[in-house]
């Protein structure tokens, strides 16, 4: 105890202090409580109050004011109230002051500063972690991160508890320190208190808001939410902190229910702990709560409503029903794909046993899922998928197991459910929407399968009812073996596939080769073996210089390469590949096409990309995909010669290339003579295959031949062989037509198919002023009112249509307006004055002719 002198401060503030109070004295007090407060002794038993009283909290004033030896403590908590302390110490008047306890050193009055609002300062470290854990668990969420981990076989037990002793062990190490460091810096609440008592009090308490992060996390899906969420608990739990230190709801005046609500929040626990605490070291002669005394009552707690040992069980019981909580809201929330779980799924045996009970459900729970519409069963108009169909019908029926054959899709169908959504008055319904309409269809081992198809055709849909993503409406699929529909059969394909998805899925704070050994852990293989393995991939992928690299750093085309070493590593006998290639330079597309037909050795790949040039090269079949259905199968050139126009050839001429223009030819001889003969090789292809240049320019000239000219080919390119020189050809080139040919005629097909199916129309604009609407895809249009003597029939156009970037068909001009000809059925008698058929205004349509009216069968 030392006196101090104190320093004159301003006599307004010191009047009230003067009067009326007599005090005996005061002594320094708990310093983590509220460093720098002052104990008053009273003389007689008067109540004492006094100026900067507001400071003072009822629990620190509560106790027997007749008592001569009674204290209370007032917080010093602003700079002036401590200046108003050192003035008393040193004013005669006030020869009642026994002694003021300085802190010794600069760093422990900045500590104790901190200190000074008490338990809100642990509180707010604590808060801080708390809203990293939520942001850290929705980002993972968000970034479909933990979705790529299941996909590859992670447990959701494993994510759990690995997400658990990772905390916990932060926890337990914050916990430590903060204790040292209290005990380090001689405060006597951690020197006086058992370290064991103070201890678990900290790490029980960060325990529990852990629980409670995870549970929260459940019902957040955007990690910018989670900090507003993680703050606004913060600020909540700060107000509900301060009321427990002001005795609510720890005091016999309030019943017990509303101390067990109250409990239910840990700041609230936190804050009577520390009180506890605080209370049975207020003064250096209090001995603290021993570990063998926290189930009794804290030294100068009068009230005894809860002791350590019970915060202890409210923390440890709570985490428990938090932690509960969150698996289950984890399960019954939609995931980043939609899907949860039945409110009631624990109920159900088979989840406990791993039997099927983790079927999936789509759409909110407080969503109303529409009818899923019965799938009419569609005969394939082409003859190589109705083959293949037939093909896997039977192995079905007949329960043929063919070795060879790593996937076997079994009419798999999936259709999204419509929903019906009841928001703030307002009813929100969409329609179901059949995205993979029965697929029939085997991938077989060492092969690689290439899914093609426009936008929208069902692709990632059929990747994501393999990978258990989404869960299939009807059918099955069967990968070596294993049902997608049983959740043992999933959990035995995600040990065996690799998936690299359509969009990476990575960590911006790993490194490559960190992402590899996650992945690889996962997968199970041995640990000896994970770093050379990783080492191996990365290398494959031309990412060992960027291996210890942070992936967030990585470029769009490092990424893919990454996603793509991650699906294979680990050896998996089935790799789905969602365009891996996206975003690549051509050097690098060409690397990872060497990698993934070496990888097609022992396993099935199935790939879906927009290159078309990707599947040329990669797949040994390709299956193209439009509205859901497959469309045509095969090798790529059977595709091209079932589906391309025909051949396509390129007639170069001499005078094109360097070193064949003659030396005595002026220019105008050998445009002349570029002209003849461009004119000669026109009349020979018009003569004999009947087709007429594609595109031309001075250098060649191309030409689309049909299939049905194929018996003509080899006669007629002998001969033009034998007259080369006459034409003046340098050089011809014969080839079937591009992939993307053949892929944009189904597309087209599809679309025209569905346009017809929705009854769709399209507006034609005629050279004559008038316009008509015609059905999407229409070829022949014949134009209503335009009958006359000179055109009994009326007239008619042929409609030129194209796709936009995104399929949609739009009309891109029309022919000169022509007779019908005599042999089209009559036409209804309309007139072209705005009047539909029945005589009523509205909208003019075009009448369809049939193409095979006009003599045209394609
Ligand atoms: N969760 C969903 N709910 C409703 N419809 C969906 C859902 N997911 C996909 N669809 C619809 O299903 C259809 C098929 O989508 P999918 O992603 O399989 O197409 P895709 O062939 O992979 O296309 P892309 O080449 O653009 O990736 C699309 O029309 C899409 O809008």
């Amino acid at each position: 105890m030392v006196n101090n002198p104190g320093r004159p401060i301003p006599s307004t503030k010191v009047q009230s202090f003067r009067t009326p109070y007599e005090i005996d004295a005061w002594l320094f007090s708990n310093p983590m409580r509220c460093p720098g407060a002052l104990h008053f002794v009273q003389r007689n038993a008067t109540v004492i109050s006094y100026g900067i009283q507001t400071n003072s909290t009822p629990a620190a004033v509560r106790g027997n004011y007749e008592d001569p030896t009674f204290k209370f403590q007032i917080p010093l908590q602003i700079a002036a109230e401590r200046e108003i302390a050192r003035f008393l110490i040193g004013d005669p008047n006030f020869n009642w002051v026994v002694g003021f306890k300085e802190f010794a050193h600069p760093a422990v009055e900045i500590f104790s500063a901190v200190a000074t609002v008490g338990p809100t300062f642990f509180l707010a470290t604590a808060m801080f972690s708390f809203v990293f854990q939520i942001s850290s668990l929705i980002t993972e969420k968000e970034l479909k991160l933990r979705q790529a981990m299941t996909m590859m076989g992670l447990y959701d037990s494993a994510y759990w508890l690995s997400w658990l002793t990772w905390e916990g062990v932060l926890t337990f190490l914050s916990s430590l320190f903060l204790v040292l460091f209290g005990m380090m810096f001689q405060f006597e609440f951690f020197l006086n208190n058992s370290f064991a008592v103070v201890f678990l009090v900290f790490f029980l308490f960060q325990l529990n808001m852990i629980g409670f992060a995870f549970m929260l996390s459940a019902f957040i899906s955007k990690s910018s939410s989670s900090t507003t969420v993680g703050f606004s608990i913060f600020i909540v739990g700060f107000m509900t902190q301060l009321v427990t230190v002001f005795g609510f709801p720890y005091h016999h005046n309030f019943s017990s229910t509303v101390r067990s609500i109250w409990s239910l929040f840990p700041p609230n626990l936190l804050a009577q702990a520390l009180n506890l605490l605080a209370g049975a070291t207020s003064t250096s002669q209090d001995v603290g709560v021993s570990w063998s005394g926290r189930a009794k009552c804290a030294p100068n707690d009068t009230e005894c409503l809860i002791t350590i040992d019970d915060i202890y069980k409210w923390l440890v019981g709570t985490f428990l029903v938090w932690f509960i909580l969150a698996i289950y809201f984890d399960n019954i929330i939609p995931n980043a794909s939609g899907l949860r779980k039945s409110v009631l799924y624990f109920l159900n045996p088979g989840y406990w046993l791993g039997k099927g009970g983790s079927k999936v459900k789509e759409g909110g729970i407080c969503s109303c899922m529409g009818s899923v519409p019965q799938q009419e069963h569609i005969t394939p108009d082409d003859g190589d998928v109705l083959e293949e169909e037939n093909m896997v019908k039977h192995q079905t029926q007949e329960g043929v197991v063919d070795p060879n054959i790593a996937v076997q899709i079994r009419g798999l169908v999936k259709i999204y459910p419509g929903t019906r959504q009841f928001g703030c008055c307002k009813y929100k319904k969409t329609a179901p929407y059949h995205a993979v309409r029965a697929l029939w269809v085997n991938f077989t081992k060492d092969q690689l399968f290439c899914l093609l198809g426009p936008n929208g055709a069902g692709k990632t849909t059929t990747i994501n009812c393999l990978t258990g993503i989404t869960p299939v409406t009807g059918g099955d699929a069967l990968i070596y073996g294993d049902s997608v529909r049983s959740s043992v059969g999933m959990s035995n394909i995600r040990r065996i596939i690799g998936v690299c998805p359509q969009f990476d899925i990575l960590w911006d704070s790993l490194s490559g080769q960190e992402h590899l050994h996650l992945f690889a852990s996962i997968k199970g293989l041995p640990p000896s073996s994970i770093i050379l393995m990783a080492q191996k991939s990365l290398a494959e992928v031309k990412l060992t210089e960027a291996a210890k690299m942070r992936a967030g750093s990585y470029s769009g085309g490092m990424k893919r390469r990454l996603s793509v070493a991650i699906a294979l590593i680990g050896d998996p006998k089935l790799v789905i590949l969602d365009e891996p290639t996206t975003g690549m330079d051509p050097i690098t597309r060409r690397h990872v096409w060497d990698i993934i037909n070496d990888a097609k050795k022992g396993r099935a790949i199935v790939l879906t990309t927009h290159s078309m040039e990707e599947a040329d090269i990669l797949s040994d079949r390709i299956g193209i995909m439009a509205k859901g259905r497959l469309r045509c199968i095969g090798t790529s050139i059977r595709l091209k010669s079932r589906f391309g126009t025909g051949f396509i050839a390129n007639i170069s001429f001499l005078g094109s290339k360097n070193g064949q223009t003659p030396p005595t030819h002026s220019p105008s001889n050998e445009a002349a003579d570029s002209t003849i003969h461009h004119e000669a090789v026109k009349e020979f292809f018009k003569d004999r295959l009947d087709v007429v240049p594609k595109e031309e320019n001075k250098a060649f000239l191309t030409f689309v031949i049909p299939h049905d000219r194929e018996r003509l080919l080899t006669k007629f390119f002998e001969e033009l062989e034998h007259r080369e020189r006459e034409f003046g050809i340098s050089d011809i080139q014969l080839g079937l037509t591009t992939l993307e040919e053949v892929f944009l005629n189904i597309a087209r097909q599809a679309e025209l198919e569905s346009a017809a199916a929705e009854g769709r129309m399209a507006t034609l604009s005629l050279t004559s002023g008038a316009s008509v609407q015609i059905p999407l895809g229409a070829r022949f249009v014949g134009i209503p009112g335009t009958e006359s003597g000179e055109n009994p029939r009326g007239i008619m156009v042929e409609v030129y249509w194209e796709q936009d970037d995104s399929g949609t068909l739009g009309i891109s001009g029309h022919s000169a307006e022509i007779a019908i000809p005599p042999n089209v059925q009559a036409m209804p008698s309309t007139t072209s004055s705005g009047r539909n058929s029945l005589g009523q205004p509205g909208p003019v349509h075009g009448i369809v002719i049939d193409p095979n009216q006009i003599g045209i069968t394609n």
